[in-house]
C-alpha cells in the first residue's frame, strides 16, 4: 500500500500574490492522490510600523513555519516573492533557523522545489531561484525544478521558468496571477507531488 507523501508549501507573501499561486501548488499536490499538502508561512521579521507604511494587508492565515515543519514533511514548495533579485529576509530567516537540521543531516535527499512572483518581467524571475539553491545543496535537499514544464509561449506577458513557476505583480502590486501562470502553479504542484510520493514509496510506486 503507497504512503501518502506530506508535502509542505511554505511562502512568504506582503501581498498575497505567492499565496493565490501557492493555492495552485496545493491543489495540484492534492489532485494527484499520492500526497496532500500544507501551506505554511515564516514569521514577519518587519516591525508593524514599517508594515504600514508599506500599505501591507493583513499576513495570510496560515500556520507559521517551523524547523519541525521540515522533519515532519516529506518535501517542501517554497513560495518566493522576490527582494532585489533573491530570497527575502523573511525566508532567510526562517532557513537560518535550520542550522541544527544542516548539522545533523536531518533533510538529506528530500526534495525542494520553488515558485515566485517579481514586479517585473526581469526583475529577479530566475536569480531569485537561484539564490536559494545554497541553502538546498548546504541541507542535502534535492531541487525539483519546473523544467519542460514551463511557459514557452510569447503570446502573453507570463511568469514562470525552468526554475519553477511564477506571477508578475506590477510595480504596484495591481497585476494578479493571470490564469497561464496558474495552471503552471497546478502543473509544479503535480509533477513535485508524483516526484516525492516515489521518493517517499521507493520503486514500489508508479
Ligand atoms: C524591498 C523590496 C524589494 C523588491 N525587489 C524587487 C526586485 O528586485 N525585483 C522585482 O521585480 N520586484 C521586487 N520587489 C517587488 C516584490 O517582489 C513584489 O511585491 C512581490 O513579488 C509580490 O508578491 P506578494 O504579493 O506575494 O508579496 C520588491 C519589493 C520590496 C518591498
Amino acid at each position: 500500500m503507497a504512503q501518502k507523501a506530506k508535502i509542505a508549501i511554505i511562502i512568504y507573501s506582503l501581498y498575497h500574490h505567492v499565496y493565490t499561486l501557492a493555492k495552485s501548488v496545493k491543489a495540484g499536490i492534492d489532485a494527484t492522490g499520492h500526497a496532500e499538502a500544507t501551506i505554511f508561512r515564516v514569521a514577519e521579521t518587519l516591525p508593524a510600523e514599517v508594515l504600514t507604511k508599506m500599505h501591507a494587508p493583513a499576513a495570510p492565515e496560515l500556520p507559521i513555519a517551523t524547523p519541525e515543519t521540515l522533519t515532519s514533511h516529506d518535501g517542501y514548495v517554497f513560495g518566493i516573492p522576490t527582494r532585489f533579485g533573491m530570497l527575502p529576509a523573511q525566508l532567510k530567516a526562517f532557513l537560518d533557523s535550520t542550522g541544527q537540521l544542516w548539522a545533523t543531516g536531518a533533510l538529506q535527499g528530500k526534495p525542494a522545489s520553488i515558485f515566485v512572483s517579481t514586479a517585473t518581467q526581469h526583475g529577479g524571475h530566475e536569480t531569485t531561484a537561484l539564490a536559494t539553491l545554497p541553502y538546498f545543496a548546504h541541507l542535502g535537499l534535492i531541487f525539483v525544478p519546473l523544467g519542460a514544464l514551463s511557459p514557452n509561449g510569447i503570446d502573453e506577458m507570463t511568469g514562470g521558468s525552468p526554475w519553477g513557476a511564477g506571477t508578475i505583480a506590477g510595480g504596484d502590486g495591481s497585476r494578479q496571477p493571470s490564469a497561464k501562470e496558474l495552471e503552471t502553479a497546478t502543473a509544479q504542484g503535480k509533477h513535485f507531488a508524483t516526484v516525492t510520493a516515489k521518493l517517499v514509496n521507493g520503486a514500489t510506486l508508479l
